[in-house]
């Protein structure tokens, strides 16, 4: 039988466009550029487990966040399915500062290093970074650096931004 996990990634931007990537230290993922995030917490919804998992990991609070997306992560040989809630954000407060768990960094759009990311960033990050309605990706791994599977496509859902006061 599978079962999945419920996590969170959000990807901030500043006023000039940039992006803030954290540099995952520890845990899976570990080496890799990424957006913010982690497992949604019992008793807190997924928009709360964002917003949380932003401040844990960059010392940002957001005020708002919007919903861009979702992605279905399987792994071949685990019956684990990561169901991973992508959010962005350019409206927060504070100031980044390095945690435990991430290295933060601005990048330019066209700086992005997705040679040192996961394989799918490349494949969804375009739907992202385009506008329009919530897109919807699936991927199949082999091990963590092969995808055998993969599909990522539009939803007629807006996108939406939730406060988070
Ligand atoms: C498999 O492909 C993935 N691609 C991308 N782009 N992002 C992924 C993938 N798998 C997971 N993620 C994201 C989702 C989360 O934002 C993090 C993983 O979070 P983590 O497992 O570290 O969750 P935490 O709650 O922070 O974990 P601990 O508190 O146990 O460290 O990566």
């Amino acid at each position: 039988m599978s079962s999945r996990k419920v996590l969170t990634l959000t990807l901030v931007r500043n006023s000039v466009g940039d992006i803030l990537l954290g540099l995952k230290k520890r845990g899976f993922g570990e080496g890799k550029w990424n957006g913010f995030g982690g497992k949604v917490e019992p008793g807190e919804s997924i928009l709360q487990g964002a917003a949380r998992e932003l401040t844990e990991e960059c010392g940002l609070k957001a005020h708002s966040l919007t919903k861009v997306g979702l992605l279905d992560f399987d792994f071949i040989d685990d019956p684990m399915r990561l169901e991973v809630h992508v959010f962005c954000t350019s409206d927060y407060s504070g100031t980044v500062i390095e945690t435990e768990e991430m290295k933060p960094k601005w990048y330019k759009v066209e700086d992005i290093p997705f040679h040192e990311m996961w394989l799918d960033d490349p494949i969804w990050f375009s739907w992202y970074l385009k506008g329009g309605p919530q897109f919807k990706g699936y991927f199949l791994y082999k091990g963590l650096d092969k995808i055998v599977e993969q599909e990522v496509k539009s939803t007629d859902v807006p996108r939406e931004t939730t406060s988070c006061t």
